[in-house]
């Protein structure tokens, strides 16, 4: 594969085979964070090998940790409540963390933020967090609340409001910060509260680092005493629920059967639900211990969901519904306007492209699926990891090959993704990019 690709997705007849899920992006960012923030050698168990993991892997080194990557494990030498000052970090085009280190740059007298992804990362908001951290007496500068930046601390803690409404990445920052503040960090998280999942399984890596935390049913409230220590340890990385939510749309999508493992049952990402919408849909798909199998093209029909509890999936489940009798609509979606790409109007634009009919308002993204989808024709994967995946899984079931603009960027969160279909059957070509 070139460096940088398009992607000829060819029609597929059907997907059939095992694969298994690869780990966590979540999980793996959480990990590497908190091992870092551990004094002592921690082992992060199967982490994942994508660009965001790098950017945290890279950032992390930057900032004084020992990184080595054995087998598929990393070994983390963690520099504990003290990154090294004036240190400049490049997080990519990885929101999470760069959400996450933000936060943790309030331990240090200053740390500059840049990113060589202006037109993505470079666009979205910062502003709430920055608020925050300046609230707790942080001196930030940024441009307009937006990359570059820089933050100096150290701060105390305390009392602090942050907004929940565009994000849950700020909060997230701020309990990542918390127990290393002498005064800790009682959170208030204000206006609608976006994104419960990621934030519970923040409070699981806190937990699983020996930090203490409380939080109420509703996440209005976090409460992290001051003065802990993050204990390292050993951690093992679940398999990855956003990622596999496209594969299990694939298969869902094409005749034969899939048996994807590596997926447990009981686990905190909140894209988990989308084997449930993909049931409400009409897939046949099933579990048996750790691994889903769906036997796919059976018809499927429309849903009307609430998106927010599985933003990382609604991409992939968009797929499925252009492919479905009906029209469905992911409601409480707003969030998704300031993501890698603006996946509300930029998905209606690809999707009317391909002939769909397509609505959105504010918050949410109507579709109304087609059983035969003619395809040739080249789509915009908006430089959009989860855009390329939907845009992919598309056109394995149109009638002609769909070419797809700048597919290298689903490096970003699942670099082995067209592998993963080719293992099931799937035919790509990898020309050259036309556009970065
Ligand atoms: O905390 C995290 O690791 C993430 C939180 C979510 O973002 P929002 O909280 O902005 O919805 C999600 O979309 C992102 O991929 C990862
Ligand atoms: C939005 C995503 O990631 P992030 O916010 O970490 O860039 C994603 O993985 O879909």
């Amino acid at each position: 594969m070139p460096e940088k690709f398009d992607v000829i997705v060819h029609p597929a007849a059907e997907l059939r085979g095992e694969l298994r899920a690869q780990p966590s992006k979540n999980y793996t960012t959480r990990y590497l964070l908190a091992a870092a923030l551990a004094a002592g050698e921690s082992r992060v168990v199967g982490v994942a090998t994508s660009e965001d993991a790098g950017a945290m892997l890279r950032c992390l080194e930057d900032w004084g940790a020992g990184v080595e990557l054995v087998g598929g494990d990393a070994v983390i030498r963690g520099f504990g409540a003290g990154p090294r000052e004036g240190v400049t970090l490049n997080p990519g085009n990885a929101g999470a963390v760069a959400r996450f280190l933000m936060g943790v740059a309030a331990l240090t007298t200053g740390t500059a933020f840049v990113t060589d992804y202006p037109d993505s990362l470079g666009k979205r908001p910062q502003g709430d967090l920055l608020e925050a951290l300046s609230r707790l007496g942080a001196r930030v500068q940024s441009r307009e609340g937006m990359f570059p930046l820089s933050i100096s601390g150290p701060v105390r803690g305390g009392v602090v409001e942050v907004s929940a409404e565009r994000s849950s990445q700020y909060a997230s920052a701020l309990m990542f910060l918390g127990p290393l503040l002498p005064d800790g960090l009682d959170l208030r998280l204000t206006g609608d509260i976006k994104s419960h999942a990621p934030l519970r399984q923040t409070l699981d890596t806190l937990a699983a680092f020996g930090v203490q935390a409380s939080a109420s049913d509703d996440l209005s409230r976090i409460t992290i005493p001051g003065g802990q220590a993050y204990r390292a340890g050993r951690v093992l990385v679940p398999g990855d629920y956003p990622g596999s939510a496209a594969i299990l749309a694939a298969a869902a999508t094409r005749p034969g059967e899939l048996r994807l493992s590596n997926l447990r049952e009981h686990d905190l990402q909140g894209e988990r639900e989308a084997l449930n919408v993909l049931r409400e849909m009409g897939a046949d798909l099933t579990r048996e211990g750790d691994t889903v199998i769906v036997r796919g093209g059976r018809p499927l029909h429309a849903v009307t969901r609430d998106g927010d509890g599985f933003t990382d999936a609604v991409q992939a489940l968009t797929a499925a519904a252009a492919l479905a009798g009906g029209t469905t609509t992911w409601e409480n979606v707003y969030t998704l306007r300031l993501k890698e790409c603006d996946r509300i109007s930029d998905t209606r634009r690809e999707l009317e492209a391909l002939g769909l009919t397509v609505t959105e308002t504010q918050d949410s993204l109507t579709v109304t699926g087609t059983p035969s989808l003619a395809g040739g024709v080249t789509a915009d994967g908006h430089g959009d990891h989860r855009m390329i995946m939907l845009l992919t899984v598309l056109g394995l079931s149109a009638q002609a090959p769909i070419r797809i603009t700048g597919a290298h960027h689903i490096r970003k969160s699942y670099p082995m993704f067209f592998r993963h279909l080719e293992a099931l059957g799937a035919r790509f070509e990898y020309p050259e990019a036309t556009r970065a």
